[in-house]
């Protein structure tokens, strides 16, 4: 019988290579689903995490018209009430890792929290919602640049960025593997026969 094909909608190359692989740690390289990926920018939207992700898988599915997986990041600073959250883009853009933490200059607080929201959608358009947080400080970022803004984000626990450890051990603890281990639960659940 052939493996169901789930498509994950996302423009960004880092994202999709974190979320291969993961997802080839799951299952022991025998993923038991094809995923697949379709590079559409889609559009960002405004509102609270879970709404902005749902809204984004409902234009996943309008395109897909099938089983497809989105992904929304926020960066959210608890010195600015959250903010900048799932505007990160935006933020990240405009003044790269250093403008972010010049942003928490004045404040005492450096600490933030990197949240992934996914979801998945069925083929009847029914959307699921996951989300994986790992808390951790904004630094004056390091040298190595690979990711968005893993170079000024220190994870709790750690005394290295997430862009000085070894990809494998970002893929351990991030905020995308809670929340991809949490759709992989529900799809071994609700979705692989
Ligand atoms: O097509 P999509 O999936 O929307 O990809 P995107 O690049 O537009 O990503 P988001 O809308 O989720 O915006 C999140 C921003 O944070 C960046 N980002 C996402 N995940 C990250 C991670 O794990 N570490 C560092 N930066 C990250 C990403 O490059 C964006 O600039
Ligand atoms: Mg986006």
């Amino acid at each position: 019988m052939s493996k169901k094909n789930i498509v994950f909608v996302t423009g960004n190359v880092k994202k999709l290579e974190e979320v291969m692989q993961m997802f080839k740690n799951f299952y022991k390289d025998s993923v038991p689903f094809d995923l697949s990926n379709k590079n559409i920018d889609l559009p960002e939207h405004q509102g609270e995490r879970d709404e902005i992700c749902k809204m984004k898988a409902q234009a996943a599915f309008e395109i897909i018209k099938g089983p497809c997986i989105v992904e929304d990041t926020s960066l959210c600073f608890n010195a600015m009430g959250g903010l900048p959250g799932p505007y990160i883009k935006w933020f990240l853009k405009a003044t790269g890792p250093i403008g972010l933490y010049r942003m928490l200059k004045g404040f005492e607080d450096k600490t933030a929290m990197a949240v992934c929201t996914v979801a998945y959608v069925n083929e009847q358009g029914e959307v699921n919602i996951f989300s994986g947080e790992t808390n951790g400080t904004i630094i004056e970022p390091t040298a190595i640049e690979t990711f968005g803004w893993d170079s000024c984000f220190r994870p709790d626990g750690y005394e290295i960025t997430y862009a000085e450890m070894p990809k494998e051990e970002k893929n351990l603890i991030s905020h995308r593997m809670k929340a991809m281990y949490k759709l992989k639960e529900f799809l071994d659940q609700n979705v692989i026969v």
